[in-house]
Formats: structure tokens, sequence, C-alpha cells
């Protein structure tokens, strides 16, 4: 790859991951590994300045106004932070800031709380609203959740406060709920929360401020902003904000060099563990307000101020035993069992050991004295092996070879790091898992069962597969526990209301491997109907073979007709074919055809579909006459292609009013042709 290619990547690689953090709270890697990629994407930039981009993540604040509630402009700014890890940045920092201001600099030493960024307004002693940091210049307005949280002032105590301000801080959720929200999701058997920064801010966004007000939120506040406001220091200032009656973190310290800083550093590192609140490091400000104004800011950060991340906390312990854990779509995880072990304030007896790579690197045996850590994430992870201390009699693991569920042999296919159940029909958390992904709301959307119920019915005995659930009865999952009549009859409903769902989703439903939304909507677009999908090409006749005639067999012709359908790649193709050449799958199809399932494309879908936009790709921008939803679905129900980001592929963007500026040069840039709705309504 080229450095341009690289850093692009890099960055579509990173706005993914902010997306996946500050948009849906669920990250998908370790807060370490991010910074390393962005560490990584700094220096390419800095070796490449002409591919300079103001919107790269390296320059812009991560996160992103979202949908769901009004966006505001933010008064004053809502920056991000610098980082450091060590003594040598620390002082490398304090040089940059001696050759900006003169005389003694003093700093404030907080602690760096991790939960979601906030800036409360008040006007005339009064809380008014409750911001996101947003992409910093905008966020969500979310005051009607920030107000059910008790200590946020909802009037402040002083009677001398600035007419307007904000002030800024950060919304936390104490360990302690946060275990007992994980305690109760584990009872009802839901997906654990990952760590209490997310869970936070997910709070935040929820759309019933009912909910937000039964979690025991904690809002701390640590940063005035406003005009003349009665300060000259951040160390005034906290004291201040806290006169008039906000939480302003107790465990500030104003000190007088670096030195005392690392002490800071150091004592905390320790005693933070003790505190009611996750924390992640220390951020260290430049005291004097008027120091902080010369100092001023970069495109994302104060220079006045300066973040130190704590090593996350490592503790060894002892393997136990290496179990397997059989996933919903047959994958197989291998799990290290530990001698029971505190970190960072919760009790860690298992983790993750992610493939049979990963165990043959770390070569990691039973017996042997390990390395936990625990970072962002609830499932902490074995980083070492101290092999000094392996017993004598040791070997190396080997790894399973049999499913621990259902015991068929395990397979893993060529270039994939996981192994494999294939027993999709027979392997009971597969059976589970196929029953759930077909229930779930992208695709049958059936309403009265949940994860839960699919386990009860599964372990009842009363249904095997999804075909099975078309025939139950009130009075076959009324003994069920906890089952009353009004819930059973409202599953039965639910279930026949599935046959309305149409085709696609149906294929969706399914649950072919790699065959998700998009494939779905592709496949039932091109054969429109389950009987075209399955149907076998003829195979060849023996008798009559010429020289030059085509010997491929059925399954071979239909993967090749299926890798002509564009963007469908040998991978799905194989899949789909493995599936319909089932006869098990074949009976389960046949089932639900006859149970009325919509095995077709609807009339009125058929109606208004062409191929006239067929190989053209489309990017949609600004603001329109019809609804964006209905001028992508006319872009595809007429064989177009839409997509999100301008690229060299693009043949055409729709060009609304509003459009951003960027978007118009990146599309003159590139010699794209811009057209109007209007414009596009008459190509078709
Ligand atoms: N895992 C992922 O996919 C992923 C994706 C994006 C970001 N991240 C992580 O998020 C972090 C970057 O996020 P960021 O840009 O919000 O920076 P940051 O969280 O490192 O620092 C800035 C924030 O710190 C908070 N803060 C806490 N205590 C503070 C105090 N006493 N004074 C001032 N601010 C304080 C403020 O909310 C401020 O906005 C990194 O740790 C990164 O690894 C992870
Ligand atoms: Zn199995």
């Amino acid at each position: 790859m080229s450095p341009e290619e690289q850093i692009l990547a890099l960055r579509n690689e990173l706005r993914e991951h902010n997306y996946n953090y500050y948009v849906n709270d669920n990250p998908t890697i370790s807060d370490f590994e991010f910074d390393k990629k962005l560490e990584q994407l700094k220096q390419l930039e800095a070796a490449n300045p002409e591919f300079f981009d103001p919107n790269s993540p390296s320059v812009r604040v991560g996160g992103e106004i979202t949908k769901n509630f009004e966006t505001v402009k933010h008064e004053y700014r809502m920056y991000s932070l610098d980082n450091s890890y060590s003594k040598e940045d620390l002082l490398d920092w304090e040089q940059r800031l001696r050759k900006i201001v003169d005389g003694p600099i003093e700093y404030v030493c907080e602690l760096k709380y991790d939960g979601a960024s906030i800036s409360l307004r008040y006007e005339k002693g009064v809380f008014v609203k409750a911001v996101t940091r947003g992409d910093g210049t905008q966020g969500d307005n979310v005051t009607a959740n920030v107000r059910t949280i008790k200590s946020v002032p909802l009037k402040l105590r002083a009677s001398e406060v600035p007419d307007k301000f904000e002030i800024r801080g950060e919304i936390v959720l104490p360990w302690q709920g946060f275990h007992k929200m994980n305690q109760e999701r584990e009872a009802q058997g839901l997906e654990l929360y990952r760590n209490p920064r997310n869970t936070a801010s997910g709070s935040l966004k929820l759309q019933d401020s009912s909910i937000v007000a039964q979690r025991p939120l904690e809002c701390l506040l640590y940063q005035l902003a406003g005009d003349n406001l009665p300060v000259q220091s951040q160390y005034d200032s906290l004291n201040l904000a806290r006169d008039w009656g906000f939480k302003a973190p107790a465990e500030s310290q104003l000190v007088q060099s670096i030195d005392e800083v690392l002490q800071y550093i150091e004592h905390w590192d320790v005693a933070r563990k003790d505190l009611p609140y996750e924390t992640d490091g220390v951020v260290i400000k430049v005291n004097s307000l008027q120091q902080q104004e010369e100092l001023g800011f970069t495109a994302k950060a104060p220079r006045w101020a300066m973040a130190y991340k704590f090593a996350a906390e490592q503790v060894s312990t002892r393997l136990n035993e290496i179990t397997y854990q059989v996933g919903r779509t047959g994958a197989i995880t291998p799990v290290a069992n530990l001698e029971p072990v505190e970190i960072s304030g919760t009790t860690v007896k298992r983790a993750s050991l992610h493939n049979a790579d990963q165990i043959e690197k770390l070569d990691i045996r039973v017996g042997d004295e390990v390395y936990v850590e625990k970072g962002g994430e609830i499932i902490p992870k074995i980083v070492a092996v101290e092999l000094t201390k392996r017993p004598d009699n040791s070997s190396p693991t080997e790894y399973a070879t049999r499913c621990p569920e259902c015991d068929t042999e395990l397979v893993r296919k060529e270039g994939e790091a996981q192994h494999f159940c294939p027993n999709e029909l027979g392997c009971p958390p597969q059976i589970k898992g196929r029953i759930e992904h077909f229930i779930s709301r992208k695709a049958m959307d059936i309403d009265g069962i949940g994860a839960e119920t699919v386990g009860q019915l599964v372990d009842a005995g009363l249904i095997s597969n999804y075909a099975d659930l078309y025939d139950l009865t009130v009075e076959q999952v009324l003994p069920l526990e906890r089952m009353a009549q009004k819930s059973a009859e409202n599953m039965i409903n639910g279930i026949q209301a599935s046959k309305q769902i149409p085709f696609e989703r149906v294929l969706f439903a399914l649950g072919i491997r790699y065959v998700g939304e998009t494939v779905a909507k592709k496949l039932a677009k091109h054969y429109k109907s389950m009987d075209a999908l399955i149907a076998l090409p003829e195979a060849p006749d023996k008798e009559n073979l010429d020289l030059f005639a085509d010997v491929s067999s059925p399954t071979e012709k239909k993967l090749e007709e299926l890798t002509a359908i564009p963007e469908i790649g040998d991978r799905i193709a194989q899949t789909v074919v493995e599936f319909i050449v089932d006869e098990r799958q074949q009976a389960i199809l046949e089932r639900l055809k006859n149970a009325g399932l919509q095995f077709s494309l609807s009339e009125e879908q058929l109606e208004g579909q062409t191929d006239k936009l067929v190989g053209k790709s489309f990017v949609v921008s600004g603001v329109f006459e019809m609804s964006r939803n209905d001028l992508k679905k006319l872009i595809e129900d007429n064989g177009g292609k839409v997509s999100s980001s301008l690229s060299s592929k693009t043949d055409f963007l729709i060009r609304g009013d509003k459009m951003g500026p960027s978007k118009l040069a990146k599309a003159e840039k590139l010699g794209i042709t811009m057209i109007s709705e209007q414009e596009f309504l008459e190509m078709l």
C-alpha cells in the first residue's frame, strides 16, 4: 500500500471505531489498540503532509451528534485532550509551555474520570440545558435525561452567580451501580454491559428519561466556560463551582512543578482503586487562566492541558483449565479458567483466549502463572505467561478437536482464525442462535418472544428449528415457567403476524452464513422468489455429450450464476449453495412455505423496479423534497448502488440543499457529475 492508501485506510478504520465508540457505545477494539492506530496515523500524516485533511480523526474530536436529539451548537467549543504516557512526555510538554509563557507555571492535577463528557448551561442561577460533547462544535441536547441526575443542581445555592455560564464535566456511573445493573442483566440472561463509561454514555442517549432516572449516574464538574467569570485560575474555578453547589472533584490538587505532578500520579495510580468510580488517568492543567489564554488551542485540544494515561492494571494468577465455548454461529472460543483474582474492582475468573493461534503464540498451558489485564473491556485478556514459573511436568496445550456441546468434529476453514462446529442444525447453542436470529427485529421481528423464551422452548423440546415455531399452540407454551395466558397468546399472534414479513427479510432470517441484510436484499431482488433462488440448473445430459459440451455440475453452475450477480463473491455463493443442497434445510424451507411465509417479492415490490441504473453508483448529499430514504430506495429499485462517501468509483452525486462545502470540493476534485433531485427523476 502507498502511504496515501495507508492514511486513507487508517482514517476510515478510525472513523468506524469512533462511530462504534461514541455513537453506539459499543467499541469493537480496546482503547489501547485504538490509540496505537491513531498514533500510527499521526506519524504517517506528519511524514506525508501533502495528504493533510482537516477532517482526519487525528485533528478532529472523535464524537458525533446523533439524529435522536435536537442538535445544539456549543457557544464555547468542547475539546479533547492530548495524551502522554511517561515522565519524558510530561517534561517535553513543559518545554513547549516554556517557549510560549514566561515566569513560573503552576499546575492543577485532576483525575481523569472515565465517563461521558457533558456541558451544562445555567442562566440566572437555574439549570437550562445539557449538551453532549458531540463533535466538539455541536452536540446532542440531553437536558431531560441529565435533569434526572441528583448531583446536578437545578438551582444554584449561591445568590451571586454570573447571569450566564456553562460548566463542563463528566457523567459517570459509579462501580457499585454498574455492578448492580449487570447483576440484574445476568439474572435476566441479557448480555452484560462492558464498562461504566459506555453504559453512562449509552444512558444519556436513551429516549425515555424515566429509565435514565433509575440509573445511579453522577455528574462531576471541573471546568467553567463563559465571559467575564469571577476567576483567575483553574483552582479558583473548582472552589467556586463547589461553593455554587456543584460536585467538583475533591481529588484535585494545586502543585508547583512537574516533579510534584509525578508524585500526584504515583499516589493516585494506586489510590484510585478505592474510588467509587473509574478513572483512566490524570489531567494536568496550567493553573493561571491568563497563561491558558496565551497558550490557546490546537485543532483538537488545549495546549494548556495534558492527560496522563495510567497503564492498564495487570495481575498474575494461575490458569486452572481451558474450556471451549460454542457461540450462536458455531464459532468456538477458548476460555481460560483462572484462579479468581481481583483487578480494578472486579473479581476475574475467566479470560478469553480468542483462538488457537493465540494459544500457540502465548504457548499457554494449564498450570501456568499468567498475567491478566483489564483494559476498557469487561472481558479481561491474558497478555503473557510467566515462563520461569512453569511446572516441570507441563505439556503444550492441544486444541479441542470436538465440539463440547454436541461432540461433532470441529472444522477450521482456510484463512479463518476461528474453529467452527459444523453441526448447525443439531448443536444446542447454534439451534438457539439460529432461532434467535430468525425472530430478531431486523429479520422476522416476532413480538412476544425473547432470547430467554427461545431457550425455554428448545430446552422443553417444543422446537428445534425455526419452522417449528409455526406449529406452536397456546396450550403447548402455557406450561412454560413465567408464561401467562396473555403472554402465550401474544407470542402465538406474533408468530402468525410474521407471515406478512417481506421476502427479502425472510431470506435474511434464514441465517445463511454471510447472507446479511444487504446480501439478502440483493438476492431477493435478483431471483424474485425462493423457488428461483434454490433451483439448480439442469445437469448435463451424459448420453449426448459432445466434445465441447459444458460439463460443469449443477452446483458449479449455480455457483457461477450467483457470483455473476454484482457484489456476490465466492464466499457468499459457496455458503448459499451449501444451504440449498442440504436436504434438511430443504425440508425446513418446505415447511416455512406451507406455513404461508412470503417466498417471493410482492406485486407492489415488483412494480417500479427496473434495471435503468444498473452499474451506476450514487452518493446522496443534502436536503431534498422527498425523504432521503425514498430517494435511496428509488435508486436501488432501479438497479443503482448507493454509497455513503465519494470516491473515484462514484458516478453521480445527487445534490440537495445545504450540502457541505467539503463534499462539494471533493466531488469537484474527483470530477464527479453532480445532478439535482429533478435531474435524477428525469433520468428515470
Ligand atoms: N476503542 C475504541 O474503538 C475507541 C474509539 C474512539 C475513542 N476511544 C478512546 O477514547 C479516548 C479518546 O477520547 P477523547 O477524545 O474523548 O479523549 P479523552 O477521553 O482521552 O480525553 C478528553 C476527555 O476527557 C474527559 N475528562 C475526564 N476528566 C477530565 C478532567 N479532569 N479534565 C478535563 N477533561 C476530563 C473530558 O470529557 C474530555 O472530553 C481514548 O482513550 C481512546 O482510546 C476508543
Ligand atoms: Zn456443536
